[in-house]
């Protein structure tokens, strides 16, 4: 069926409510958005299925969440275990609890035993959740950080894991074989199979990652949930310590009416935190994004207040994680390919190895699983982290945690003022020791079809040039053909000669490519001429806007 023929069936269908036939219809002018809307089924990226809210295949909805949910259903039955069970939870967006609600219905009417979250959770809780509950599998609504307008599907195997490639592939094709969304729709919930968790588990949750703890003292702390399931899981984890949360953050709000976006890579989502850290005189600002598994820092230095990078977070964390645990000859870091090797330099100077893994926390929890599945493996889990503010230290979860993350930098935050230095000062003595690092991220937002067509086109260009792309290129790593053990995947990693390096990639969760600089450097001055310099070159190589 082609994308007139799918709108037409949407439009007319008896399967279909009159509010989405409705909004269908408004658009029957409108054959750019009847495209976007149906050209394809929304599939499996970085983050599980992820896309805007609306009516569509390609669109988030009941009726693509409960597709979705039957496949996987179909999927874990096929499986023929005894009794099986998942988990469901959801964050804080529009319509994330209704989908929930929509996925607990599919699983239940099938005979499946469903968990559902009464109240939203940070995705690591769920994944946690799947593993302490001993499920089969775990679904999460959230399109993470993405804008309001967005949301998504991920879904977590028994091991309480995002699926890989592999395994998406394989839950697709349970996907794509319902195409009777008149009988989806008939589908009747069966209450009697669902259950409310909330607090409890969240309890156990938190008693685990106190787990973790390395240091206790002091801190004045202003919090951010950005409006999203954070909330009260971070503040039961800070519960020793002075926490000021932002009032107009704190309740959930889909529409995420304060900021722009909700993702606290962006310096204006964590703004109010920081002003109100101002007028508070507090030590510390941290931010988590609405399903709260990623972190965004500020530390007052000098009298103001200093965002930290993904990877100057990272760094920091190997920093204190290693110096105070005991390290030995299988202690292991996982990274992705596009973080920057400051962390990494840190670990193996204390004795951990190094993994590197493609961009997806679901490769860093895949590595726990292999490590804790190979019963004479050489690794044990430390910390895996990603340069988007995704961290895991622990192996509580198999997907990255906020709430852990908040603790741990806050307790070396709480250790570093005990000894007269903020975290700024910290990194400033491993640049010492390690050299300078800047590190830096372009995204160019590039929509729909013929974004998606530009970004192919610009990723074909710059493959193309290959070894010219720069001037002083050492190597070039093209992650496309399968290379370092790793599965195919469209990157391209420049390594300079200078230790430098430039990665470029399609997002696998927005509409947008990305450009990853990593500046070695023996100051910040340096490094910005350099980056200003590559910025140049690819401005010249490629049609775009930096
Ligand atoms: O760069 P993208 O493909 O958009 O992914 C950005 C991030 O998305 C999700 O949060 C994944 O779990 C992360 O591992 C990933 O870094």
């Amino acid at each position: 069926m082609d994308y007139k023929e799918r709108y037409k069936n949407w439009c007319e269908g008896s399967g279909f409510d009159n509010r989405t036939k409705e909004e269908l219809l408004a658009i029957i002018e409108d054959n750019t958005e009847i495209k976007e809307r149906f050209y394809k089924d929304l599939s499996f990226g970085t983050g599980g299925l992820r896309g805007i809210m609306g009516a569509g295949t390609n669109r988030m909805n009941s009726y693509t969440v409960k597709k979705a949910t039957l496949g996987l259903a179909n999927f874990i039955q096929s499986q023929k275990k005894a009794n099986p069970s998942v988990v469901v939870a959801f964050d804080t967006r529009n319509n994330s609890q209704q989908f929930a609600e929509d996925v607990a219905s599919v699983f239940s009417s099938l005979g499946i035993k469903t968990y559902l979250f009464d109240a939203p959770m940070p995705t690591p809780v769920l994944s946690y959740t799947v593993r302490h509950l001993q499920c089969d599998a775990g679904v999460v609504i959230t399109a993470s950080h993405n804008p309001k307008e967005y949301n998504g599907y991920k879904v977590y195997d028994h091991n309480g894991g995002q699926l890989t490639p592999n395994n998406a592939n394989e839950v697709t094709s349970f996907i794509n074989q319902v195409t009777d969304f008149e009988w989806i729709t008939s589908i009747n919930s069966n209450p009697a199979l669902i259950e409310l968790i909330g607090a409890e588990i969240l309890d156990s949750f938190v008693g685990e990652i106190g787990r973790q703890s390395i240091f206790k003292g002091e801190l004045n702390i202003v919090y951010t949930p950005i409006h999203g399931a954070g909330n009260i899981p971070v503040r039961q984890a800070l519960t020793n310590y002075n926490v000021s949360v932002v009032k107009e953050q704190e309740l959930p709000d889909g529409n995420f009416s304060t900021v722009v976006s909700p993702n606290p890579e962006d310096k204006k989502a964590l703004q109010m935190a920081i002003n109100q850290a101002i007028r508070e005189n507090a030590d510390i600002v941290i931010g988590t994004d609405p399903d709260c598994d990623r972190i965004g820092v500020a530390v007052k230095h000098n009298e103001e207040f200093k965002l930290l990078t993904g990877n100057q977070i990272g760094a920091l964390l190997v920093d204190f994680v290693t110096d105070n645990r005991e390290v030995n000859a299988k202690s292991t870091l996982v990274k992705t390919i596009v973080t920057n090797d400051l962390g990494a330099n840190i670990a193996s100077n204390k004795g951990l190895k190094i993994l590197d893994t493609l961009t997806g926390f679901k490769y860093i929890g895949e590595k726990i699983n292999e490590f804790e599945a190979a019963p004479d493996s050489d690794n044990e889990f430390v910390m895996g982290y990603e340069e988007s503010y995704g961290y895991l230290i622990g192996t509580h979860a198999r997907d990255k945690d906020a709430v852990v993350a908040a603790k741990l930098i806050c307790e070396m935050a709480a250790y570093y003022k005990t000894l007269g230095l903020s975290l700024m000062d910290r990194l400033q003595s491993i640049y010492g020791e390690y050299g300078y690092y800047m590190d830096v991220l372009d995204s160019v937002t590039l929509k729909g079809l013929d974004g998606a067509t530009k970004i192919q086109t610009l990723m074909a260009e710059t493959r193309k040039l290959d070894n010219q792309f720069f001037k002083n290129i050492e190597a070039v790593k093209d992650y496309s053909v399968g290379i370092d053990g790793l599965p195919k995947e469209d990157v391209i990693k420049f390594l300079l000669k200078d230790e430098s390096w430039v990665a470029i990639r399609p997002s696998g969760t927005e509409p947008k490519i990305k450009i990853y600089y990593s500046i070695k450097a023996t100051d910040e001055n340096v490094a910005q001429i350099k980056l200003e310099d590559i910025k140049l070159q690819i401005k010249q190589n490629l049609d775009l806007e930096l």
